[in-house]
């Protein structure tokens, strides 16, 4: 089974949820059209890193993006990885995935665990500690955030339930994209499974971003790297590669987790 995916990397607007919103109905359309199965976006690309601003800014319990997405799936036959969004919740603010299927309906939802200091997260957010484990497109799936993929422990907690896809949403600055693209594929590689991480590009206050959103296969190869462009990048994933790698090399099977500490 092969499913297409859509890595939708664009400008984040810089605290313009509006002008952001109308993007992500633009690239869910496009996406649509040559036939994605499902559609990749960013983190926090509703407000962007407007971290001092959320008060104002970050969607109140999620609704607006979720009923968002839920038009949006449901006119384009299309699922939906939510890349992240700000959001207010309860008095505390999160950054928050959120996973449709083509009717619209919620299967998945993320809070990111991993807070990263460098852009001053662990001062405005609260933390996640709950796993996003859903099946999309056919396809068992995980997703995480961005910093999440320098925790290796964090990504095998999730991804041993037998997960064919990890998806990560990121705003990864550009110093710093050699490591992403070799800790994307070492993620894949012991793992055994298809990852498919989205970046922004475009600059804010603090950061250049040039982008470099890749699919890579459970071997470790780039199928698809979108550059440095605003624009989406199609990659097709071929399911049944799952079996040719996991079966001569059983890493699951293999585990040792008592010895683990
Ligand atoms: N938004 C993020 O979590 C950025 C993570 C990052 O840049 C890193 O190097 O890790």
């Amino acid at each position: 089974m092969k499913i297409k995916v859509a890595l939708a990397q664009f400008n984040v607007q810089f605290a313009d949820p509006a002008a952001n919103r109308h993007r992500i109905a633009e690239l869910t359309a496009q996406a649509a059209m040559v036939g994605a199965d499902v559609v990749v976006f960013p983190e926090m690309w509703n407000t962007g890193y407007a971290l001092d601003q959320l008060d104002q800014l970050a969607d109140e319990d999620g609704k607006a993006t979720t009923e968002l997405f839920y038009r949006l799936a449901r006119e384009n036959q299309v699922g939906i990885v939510g890349g992240s969004v700000a959001v207010k919740e309860n008095g505390h603010f999160y950054n928050r995935t959120l996973v449709v299927d083509p009717l619209g309906q919620v299967v998945g939802q993320y809070d990111k665990v991993h807070l990263f200091r460098l852009m001053n997260e662990h001062r405005y957010l609260a933390a996640g500690d709950q796993e996003n484990y859903f099946r999309l497109a056919g396809a068992s799936s995980a997703s995480f955030i961005c910093y999440d993929l320098r925790f290796p422990e964090w990504v095998r907690t999730v991804a041993r339930h037998g997960a064919a896809v990890l998806y990560f949403p990121a705003e990864w600055p550009d110093v710093r994209i050699p490591q992403w693209e070799m800790l994307l594929k070492a993620r894949a590689i012991e793992n055994q499974a298809f990852v498919v991480a989205v970046n922004r590009v475009g600059d804010d206050p603090d950061n250049h971003f040039n982008g470099h959103s890749l699919a890579i296969d459970p071997l470790g190869r780039v199928i698809a790297d979108a550059g440095e462009e605003d624009g989406i990048t199609y990659a097709e994933l071929d399911l049944d590669q799952l079996a040719t790698v996991r079966g001569p090399i059983p890493v699951f099977a293999d585990r040792r987790p008592e010895l683990y500490k």
